[in-house]
């Protein structure tokens, strides 16, 4: 069957016919009205302990472009916060929009962001990625925004690097990564129960959205763009609005790390 993607044709409103868990009680992403979060004290600071040499590669996966981290030993791991037990840093990557008024995925009390970074991590009560993704609580994601602003320098040798992949499939190597370097000063955080934002749209995420956000200026914004969704050889589509609309509560509660 045809993939999946971000058009007219194969995007977000389309996912539930291959994906029916996309009409699911637990999906990601949401909209978080702030005043809503109930503040849960015992909810734990987040601890994320990064080795930068765990850094492999920088891919087009020709819905994003991901930086991958070599994750057979707990040497890059998130602990703390509302999760239980260690988790492993797997990859980190983002998802944008063709302006600058949208592209996150979460929103807050409506607002759109710009861009929106994830650090993807999964519980090692599990063999592996594939199998803690199967488990309601085999994935934790941590979410950054991006606001326009300052031209950040942590982010230009990331951006640098997608002159090497801009087609779909594309890969090359991307080494000595601090990924704790995109994280803002502060990791106050909202969280709740959700799931993948891509099919499979697995619902075994807990979401951790930072509050504080990270800056990018408009011409970092153009080399997010100039990547393409399409291979070598296919009719150029420009790499953008690769984020999926925010999807109801259902319920759920959102509680917030900070008074
Ligand atoms: C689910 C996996 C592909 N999807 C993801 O890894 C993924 C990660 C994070 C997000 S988001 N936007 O919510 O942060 C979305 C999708 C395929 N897959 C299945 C088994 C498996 C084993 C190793 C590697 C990939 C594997
Ligand atoms: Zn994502």
């Amino acid at each position: 069957s045809h993939g999946w993607g971000y058009g007219p044709s194969d995007g977000p409103v389309n996912w539930c016919k291959d994906f029916p868990i996309a009409n699911g009680p637990r999906q990601s992403p949401i909209n978080i009205i702030s005043g809503q979060a109930s503040y849960d004290s015992a909810l734990k600071p987040l601890k994320l302990n990064y080795d930068p040499s765990n850094s492999t590669d920088i891919l087009n996966s020709g819905h994003s472009f991901q930086v991958g981290f070599v994750d057979d030993t707990d040497s890059s791991t998130l602990t703390g916060g509302p999760i239980t037990g260690t988790y492993r840093l797997k990859q980190f990557h983002f998802h944008w929009g063709a302006s600058d008024y949208r592209g996150s995925e979460h929103t807050v009390n409506g607002i759109k962001f710009p861009c929106e970074l994830h650090l993807v991590h999964w519980n090692t009560k599990y063999l592996s990625f594939g199998e803690a993704a199967s488990h309601p609580d085999g994935l934790a994601v941590v979410g950054v925004f991006l606001k326009l602003g300052a031209a950040n320098p942590r982010l230009q040798k990331v951006l640098d690097a997608l002159e090497a992949i801009k087609s779909k499939g594309k890969q090359t190597t991307f080494s000595n990564f601090d990924a704790k370097t995109l994280l803002p000063d502060s990791l106050d955080y909202w969280t709740y129960n959700g799931s993948l934002t891509t099919p499979p749209l697995l619902e075994s995420v807990t979401w951790i959205v930072l509050k504080e956000s990270i800056s990018v200026s408009l011409t970092q914004m153009g080399k997010f763009r100039s990547l393409k969704f399409s291979g070598d050889g296919e009719a150029h589509c420009c790499m953008q609005d690769n984020y999926r609309p925010t999807q109801p509560l259902k319920g759920r509660k959102v509680r917030r790390s900070f008074k």
